[in-house]
């Protein structure tokens, strides 16, 4: 029995890779013929509609040992936090906030410890966003997943995760990021005791790299910085469960053998990796404080130009050097709704209780911003030095369609009852018009 192992990555976003754990395995000049080398099997995998113009067309061809379709017949299975039920609780225009979600006690892999806390959308309709935290303490054993209703961005904040998918390995750790698409199978293991982060499920269109504009051709996530697995492969028999999640519920199926059994591929739909640290940072040079816009790594568009389904945004560390400018994110209400996650360090909007682990959520058009400690402290910064914000990193969700809180998220002991006081200590400065 082999079981998976790193082969290594391939650099690049949407490239067409190809990649072989055994010499020969992929078919030269064609992808189906007769008989595949090394009695492999060969199955396309189609993330996106067959005719979807070039551009955004995405598929891969796997040569594999046996097909995905054997398995028994899948049976619902119950997940007591994890599901797509976005109408539970009324949308609040509500600023919310959480603590970090705690690390189980009971022994608990990445599947069972999925816990939805909002979203929008949802599968049937093809757009919107599920989002979830995770906590584990072990790795999926005999186990084995995929997401059939969105492609998975897992972002990790405490513990390394390896996953060990259909098309190869990928490891990360907090401060980097995973995409782990829409149908692909496969394992989540965690090296150290335990682990917690942010799972965003995207039922949209695929995530891909923001247009740069006048920013030219290079800057934000740089294309060659996000990383795909070399295929690896385990031939493994045994007594296996494959868990689905297949329009917002989860079912289960016995299969005889790991379905990660991919020995070479080749195609542009497979699973990424990304280190939010290789980020390039465009900020102001000048004077004021430019809109979240320029922080987004990937975008997954809607059909509305300019309005994406989701974009995800990171706040990573930087130097302030805006001059005449009140430098931390001004107060503002946005037409779109925002989840926010910190990974490690302080946000430069919160002086205090957004801590690593935690989350806010400020909804479409709900008054937010920099808290009163915050706003004092910058309106009286000393301008000719530059702020030097370090050790941080934040991220947010941002999405076209409001958020919507599940009952469980707005009833857990981890919602802050307090966190529009960070707010009323704002001092009334007014003068009245009298000075000039
Ligand atoms: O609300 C937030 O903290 C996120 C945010 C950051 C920023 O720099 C500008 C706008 C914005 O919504
Ligand atoms: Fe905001």
């Amino acid at each position: 029995m082999a079981m998976i192992v790193s082969n290594g990555y391939q650099s690049g976003f949407g490239n067409e890779f190809a990649s072989e754990a055994i010499p020969g395995t992929l078919p030269q000049g064609q992808n189906s013929p007769q008989r595949v080398a090394h009695g492999l099997y060969a199955e396309q995998l189609s993330g996106t509609a067959f005719t979807a113009p070039r551009h955004a067309n995405r598929r891969s061809w796997l040569y594999r040992i046996r097909p995905a379709a054997v398995h028994e017949p899948f049976q619902p299975l119950a997940h007591a936090t994890f599901h797509n039920r976005f109408d539970e609780a009324p949308a609040t225009p509500n600023q919310l906030r959480w603590d970090p979600l705690p690390l189980p006690s009971a022994p608990t892999d990445f599947v069972d410890g999925l816990m939805t806390l909002a979203g929008n959308g949802g599968p049937a309709e093809q757009a919107g966003i599920g989002i979830h935290g995770y906590t584990a303490n072990r790795s999926m054993h005999g186990r084995f997943f995929y997401d059939a209703d969105g492609e998975l961005l897992i972002v990790p904040q405490l513990g390394r995760l390896r996953l060990a998918t259909e098309l190869g390995v990928l490891e990360i750790e907090p401060q980097e990021i995973a995409v782990i698409p829409r149908g692909v199978r496969f394992r989540v293991e965690l090296p150290g005791d335990e682990a917690r982060g942010y799972v965003c499920e995207n039922f949209g269109a695929l995530l891909r790299l923001p247009d740069l504009g006048p920013i030219g051709s290079n800057c934000l996530a740089n294309a060659r910085d996000f990383l795909t697995p070399h295929a690896a492969f385990e031939d493994s028999d045994g007594a296996f469960e494959l868990v689905a999640k297949f329009q917002g519920a989860l079912w289960s199926a016995k299969i005889d053998h790991s379905p990660l059994d991919v020995v070479g591929w080749h195609g542009n739909y497979a699973p990424y990796k990304y280190d939010l640290r290789r980020f390039n940072t465009i900020g102001s040079i000048s004077y004021d404080h430019p809109d979240p816009s320029i922080f987004t790594v990937l975008t997954s568009p809607s059909d509305t130009a300019g309005t994406a389904n989701i974009d995800f945004a990171i706040f990573p560390p930087r130097w302030l050097v805006a001059q005449h400018t009140f430098r931390p994110p001004w107060f503002h209400r946005n037409v779109a709704s925002e989840f926010m996650g910190l990974i490690t360090g302080v946000y430069d909007a919160k002086a205090e209780g957004f801590v690593p682990g935690g989350a806010s959520l400020h909804n479409c058009m709900s008054g937010h911003g920099p808290d009163a400690a915050t706003f004092e402290k910058a309106s009286q910064a000393d301008l000719s030095k530059a702020d030097v914000i370090g050790g941080t990193m934040a991220f947010m969700f941002e999405t076209r369609k409001v958020i919507r809180p599940t009952r469980q998220a707005l009833a857990s002991p981890q919602l802050q009852a307090n966190y529009h006081e960070c707010w009323q200590g704002i001092a009334r400065h007014f003068d009245g018009g009298s000075k000039p």
